[in-house]
């Protein structure tokens, strides 16, 4: 697997003090790696590094390499920086309206951030713009919806088919669902991760909620105290830390590690008897749910003929 993303040595600082360091971090084609930690960690600082947002007076050094993109992105000028934003890699925020142009139609929305890379013809953006929608299960008529008229779930919903509408090499989410009524989460957790997919497309995702990232990520890095502590695939970082800060989340989180079962996802009830044996998290998870719905995994025998595609993968420690 090629490595979409490369960031080597990230540093950011304010003034005299540090508040990133030496990060390395890379994601690799398609892979969807989360990043944890708790607040004030450094998360969204490593992003906004990586998609040249820092706020005024804070400065990154390093380095940060996008696959396709002949240049650095660490001290790139915003002409450059805005070339690949939104076309190289993309990006879904907790707060959607801060995405959103509240004067603008959707459909105006999603045509305009075509147009403006050029990935689409103008005959061709209308068209891709109403397929975007239904993607993201909004109905047609959201088209000509401004953002006030759409709730914070469809407004969420409308931001990712934004995201997504360049087919971007590399998504990070920034706590995409953390402002979202619960019963939505698992929805936009969904679509996010069918979007990556169906685009093979790498994924960055942050969030406090190591649930979520057992849900949708393969590959976990933990920050602590702006510096990386412990990365790994997921299943292995939440099953056997190996830093006493990473035990420290886990045992603080809604991850129960002595029976390994996620809790918080929402219709998470696992049918007596009906999860594959293999699996660490022994529970009906909302990646499962979204990916196997078609043929639900807990027909037929529980142990044989079972195709999980989650992506912590099922193997029993
Ligand atoms: N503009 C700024 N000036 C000074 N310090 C800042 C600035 N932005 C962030 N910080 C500090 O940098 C540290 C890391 O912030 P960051 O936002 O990356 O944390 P985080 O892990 O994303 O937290 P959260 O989960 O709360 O979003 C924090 O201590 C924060 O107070």
């Amino acid at each position: 697997m090629s490595d979409v993303l490369t960031v080597r040595g990230l540093s950011v600082k304010v003034r005299d003090t540090t508040l990133v360091s030496d990060v390395d971090l890379t994601v690799g084609a398609g892979e969807r790696v989360g990043l944890i930690g708790e607040s004030g960690s450094g998360k969204s600082l490593t992003a906004l590094s990586v998609l040249g947002l820092l706020p005024e007076d804070v400065y990154a050094g390093g380095s940060v390499r996008l696959d396709g993109v002949d240049h650095e992105l660490i001290g790139a000028d915003e002409r450059r920086m805005s070339q690949v934003r939104g076309r190289d890699i993309a990006m879904v925020f907790q707060e959607p309206m801060t995405a959103l142009n509240p004067t603008m139609r959707i459909g105006d929305q999603l045509t305009e951030a075509m147009l403006i890379h050029k990935t689409k013809p103008k005959s061709a953006a209308r068209a891709a713009a109403a397929e975007l929608l239904e993607r993201v299960q909004l109905p047609a008529d959201a088209l000509r919806a401004y953002p006030h008229q759409l709730s914070g779930g469809q407004r969420q919903r409308v931001v990712l088919a934004l995201a997504l509408a360049n087919d971007p090499s590399l998504l990070i989410c920034d706590e995409p669902t953390t402002a979202l009524d619960v019963t939505v989460q698992a929805l936009v957790l969904d679509l996010i991760v069918r979007g990556v997919m169906d685009r093979s497309s790498a994924l960055l995702f942050i969030t406090h909620d190591l649930a979520v990232v057992a849900t949708v990520c393969e590959r976990v890095l933990v920050m602590y105290g702006g510096r990386v502590v412990e990365s790994g695939p997921v299943a292995d970082v939440f099953t056997r830390p190996r830093h006493r800060y990473t035990e420290g989340l886990l045992a603080a989180s809604d991850l129960d590690t002595t029976t390994r079962r996620l809790t918080t996802i929402p219709g998470n009830v696992p049918p007596a008897g009906k999860f594959p044996s293999g699996c660490v998290f022994r529970t009906r998870c909302a990646y499962a749910t979204a990916l196997c719905e078609e043929s639900p995994p807990w027909s037929g025998d529980e142990a044989e003929g079972f195709a999980c595609h989650h992506p912590a993968g099922v193997t029993d420690a």
